[in-house]
């Protein structure tokens, strides 16, 4: 079985509580708040912020250039088409600029440690859910619509995109490949790094769902 397919068997149980989380329930069906859809969006500006930066480090870090090249690009990506569909939405929500709320912060200082002082490998596995839950969630929504007018129609079309899944194919077969080179004990610190970031992609939509402060 390929790294990646044992992967996705451990993150299954995260998976389905994303996927019926209230925040993407109400994403799906257009009733999420533009509040709530606010908050988020600028969570996410921060969150994009660092990790375009995570994904140039990873490239810098590669071992072969074709891998390099393809991290270079999503590091682009992320700033380009991504950052620019938030750029859209602070426009026309008059959305402004956050500070990160705990689980965005959580989640980029995780991300950043990982790509600092962990081999280059378990970064990018720390960055796949990124990748790999974000289409998920995006073709899960996209295939619910039936035609409903939902404003947040950009969002779902980005990520349930054929550019985006291009990308997220790309990252998979870079994963597998470079797992396929390791030991089994580094494809399991590999697969370690692949949960605890899905469980932060949870903890996001949770985030953002609560509108979470800071405590004190
Ligand atoms: C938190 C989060 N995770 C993933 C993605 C998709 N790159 C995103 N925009 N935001």
């Amino acid at each position: 079985m390929k790294w990646s397919e044992q992967a996705w068997q451990a993150i299954e149980s995260i998976y389905s509580k994303i996927i019926v989380h209230p925040f993407n329930q109400a994403l799906c069906n257009g009733s999420l708040t533009e509040e709530k859809f606010s908050f988020y969006i600028a969570q996410d500006a921060v969150y994009l912020a660092s990790f375009s930066r995570v994904l140039a480090m990873i490239a810098a870090k590669a071992h072969q250039s074709k891998q390099l090249l393809s991290f270079a690009q999503f590091a682009s990506t992320a700033v380009v088409v991504e950052q620019s569909l938030h750029g859209n939405y602070f426009e026309k929500l008059q959305i402004t600029a956050a500070q990160a709320a705990p689980a965005c912060f959580q989640y980029t200082n995780y991300l950043q440690a990982t790509v600092a002082f962990e081999p280059v490998e378990t970064a990018m596995a720390a960055v796949l859910p990124c990748f790999w839950i974000y289409r998920e969630v995006g073709l899960h929504i996209y295939r619910q619509q039936n035609g409903i007018n939902n404003p947040y129609k950009n969002w779902i079309d980005t990520y349930a995109g054929e550019a985006f899944d291009a990308a997220v194919t790309e990252a998979i077969a870079i994963c597998d490949a470079v797992a396929a080179t390791l030991t089994p004990q580094q494809q399991a610190h590999m697969q370690q790094a692949f949960v605890t970031a899905s469980r932060m992609e949870w903890l996001f939509w949770n985030s953002a769902w609560q509108m979470e402060q800071w405590a004190v």
